[in-house]
């Protein structure tokens, strides 16, 4: 889709507001000329010694009434601006935040986090500046047009001499754009690498510090700020100062021009005084007119940069349809999620010759058939990188597979991101994100439940006895990243968020890397005793195994040996083998 489409786009999403955005800014554009209109007629009367008499009276009448329409235009049109602009940024950043979605989930943007969050936040404030300007514009153009109409009725040659700059604005542009695309991709460029730099810095603040590198980190801040500026500087000056320079000393050299006719036509008797009262001041807007088009050009071509910034965001093939969709639903994702979904609660879960190799590696998972019928609990095992993260995240789709089928009560699910999701799947990582907000705003996660729900789901997670330890119980604060709850405390709250949608199937990832061996035999025992809890977990511990319905054991990516723990312990090394973790937590534990 070319910009021209996509911006048409924009405002068909809207019609009518778009309409009266446009009508709004015609009329704020168009009734300051009115006075010179009437001072020109108030001129010629006098000057044909008519006198004005009571044509006075209405003359100013007219006067006041364009001044007080204007003013009304002007607040009208400010606010329908702030909804142009609001409006257009969030569609953009709302389209490009589902594509983001739609993807899977572990799969890593093209672009570092930094140079994203720049591209959702000041790319899409340039392309809604761009569509506000160019209602601008369009107002402005209607005066302009106006304008030259009435100057065209006073004298032709002089109109025609006016609008030679107003064309010689466009060719600039036109000429100019490769240019003024270039500096402004370059300045985008810069500016999202200073992002990025400061993100990794944030993040790092501490390694930072214990490698001894905080002047080495500054000057490379320093360093890359120094491009931005520099970059910023020369698009700016390409831009504004110094096309803005030539269209004012176009336009200027232009009205020069037109005044020094039009004196000398004052003399000969062609042009009248209230003729040359209406050159001098809609002059004046039509220079304006100039500038404001060609700034708004450059904008418009810069605005160009911006979306196809803002496409790269994801690199899903995708064009610049995607980017200007009007939304389908409140994700812009779930409503295709929930269509595509196989019905009804979980009976059989199945894989069969799961695939995947991580990109540029030649490691994963190879051929792995995986069964979960309803009320099992399946434990994933093996031993240091076999592949039981991978086919985790592969058969819930956060890893798109190679190979491979996944059935869901004999339906083959095609996209296992839409469909294994709550409320028929659940998934806790190894390392979980919790969000900043209070240990309740992360169970819940924006999911509409009830105090029992929440309390069933802490109780279920033996998050209970932490909570009741948490100064503030469930309205305790939780840092960015979950930082003030220890590794178990955060793996149990996201437990939580993951029961209290009561899902069909749990996914537990690793669940012994944080907790310690007392916390995981309760969780466990509270699963088990809380009815038909299909699991779905990877575990290394005996506690974990010995009630499991199946153990799975991973070795190198492939599954080398499946069934109940106290058939196939004796055969598989894996097994035999106790847990370092289990003996330290067991003498920890004084067992
Ligand atoms: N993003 C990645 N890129 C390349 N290789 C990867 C990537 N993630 C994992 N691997 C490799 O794939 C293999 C399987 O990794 P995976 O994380 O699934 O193992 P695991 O059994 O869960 O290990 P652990 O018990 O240490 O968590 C490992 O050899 C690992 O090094």
């Amino acid at each position: 889709m070319s910009q021209f489409k996509a911006t048409f786009a924009l405002i068909r999403r809207a019609p009518g507001w778009f309409a009266l955005s446009a009508l709004l800014q015609i009329m704020r554009s168009v009734f300051p000329l009115v006075p010179a209109l009437v001072v020109s007629i108030a001129f010629d009367r006098l000057a044909e010694g008519s006198g004005l008499n009571t044509g006075m009276w209405v003359l100013f009448a007219v006067l006041i009434g364009a001044v007080l329409a204007r003013v009304a235009s002007l607040f009208g049109s400010v606010a329908v601006d702030g909804w142009t602009d609001s409006t257009t940024g969030g569609l953009l950043i709302r389209n490009t935040v589902a594509r983001i979605f739609r993807r899977p989930g572990a799969e890593a943007l093209p672009h570092s986090t930094g140079s994203t969050v720049n591209r959702l936040t000041t790319d899409s404030q340039t392309v809604a500046d761009m569509m506000v300007s160019t209602m601008v514009v369009v107002g402005s153009t209607a005066q302009a047009l106006f304008a030259l109409g009435v100057m065209a009725s006073v004298d032709v040659v002089l109109t025609v001499l006016v609008v030679v700059p107003v064309f010689a604005a466009g060719l600039l542009i036109t000429f100019t754009s490769t240019q003024i695309k270039r500096h402004y991709a370059r300045s985008r460029e810069a500016a999202g690498e200073v992002s990025s730099m400061l993100r990794e810095v944030f993040r790092a603040v501490q390694a930072i510090k214990l490698a001894d590198g905080v002047d080495r980190v500054t000057d490379r801040v320093r360093e890359l700020s120094e491009t931005r500026r520099a970059r910023t500087l020369k698009s700016r000056l390409f831009s504004q100062v110094m096309l803005g320079a030539v269209f004012n000393s176009t336009s200027g050299l232009g009205a020069g021009l037109v005044m020094l006719l039009a004196v000398s036509r004052l003399r000969d008797g062609t042009l009248t005084v209230g003729g040359i009262v209406l050159f001098v001041s809609y002059l004046v807007w039509i220079t304006e007119f100039t500038t404001l088009f060609s700034q708004s050009l450059a904008e418009y071509k810069q605005a160009a940069v911006s979306m196809t910034r803002l496409d790269e965001v994801v690199d899903d093939g995708a064009d610049l349809a995607a980017l200007v969709a009007a939304p389908t639903s409140r994700s812009g994702v779930a409503a295709a999620s929930r269509d595509s979904s196989p019905v009804g609660p979980l009976i059989q879960l199945s894989a069969r010759q799961l695939t995947y190799r991580h990109p540029g590696s030649d490691r994963g998972i190879d051929g792995v058939d995986l069964d979960v019928r309803r009320g099992e609990l399946v434990v994933v095992t093996g031993g240091v990188g076999a592949g039981k993260t991978t086919l985790l995240r592969v058969l819930i789709g956060a890893l798109d597979r190679d190979a491979g089928t996944i059935e869901w009560n004999g339906v083959e699910v095609d996209r296992p991101a839409d469909v294994l999701i709550p409320p028929r799947c659940a998934y806790t990582p190894q390392v979980p994100y919790l969000m900043t907000g209070s240990v309740r705003d992360n169970i819940t996660a924006g999911a509409d439940v009830t105090e029992a729900d929440i309390e069933r789901a802490a109780y279920l997670s033996v998050l209970d006895a932490d909570l009741a330890t948490m100064p503030d119980g469930l309205a305790t604060r939780v840092g960015p990243r979950g930082t003030t709850l220890s590794g178990g405390q955060a793996q149990r709250v996201a437990a939580a968020q993951m029961l209290v949608r009561n899902p069909d199937l749990l996914v537990f990832d690793d669940i012994s890397s944080a907790l310690d061996v007392n916390t995981e035999r309760e969780l466990w025992h509270r699963l088990r005793a809380d009815g038909a809890r299909t699991c779905l977990a990877v575990s290394h511990r005996e506690i974990a195994l010995a009630q499991a319905d199946r153990v799975m054991v991973l070795r190198d990516g492939k599954l080398v040996a499946s069934g109940r723990y106290e058939d196939i312990r004796d055969s598989v090394p894996e097994l035999s083998l106790p847990d370092p973790a289990d003996l330290v937590d067991n003498l920890v534990a004084g067992q």
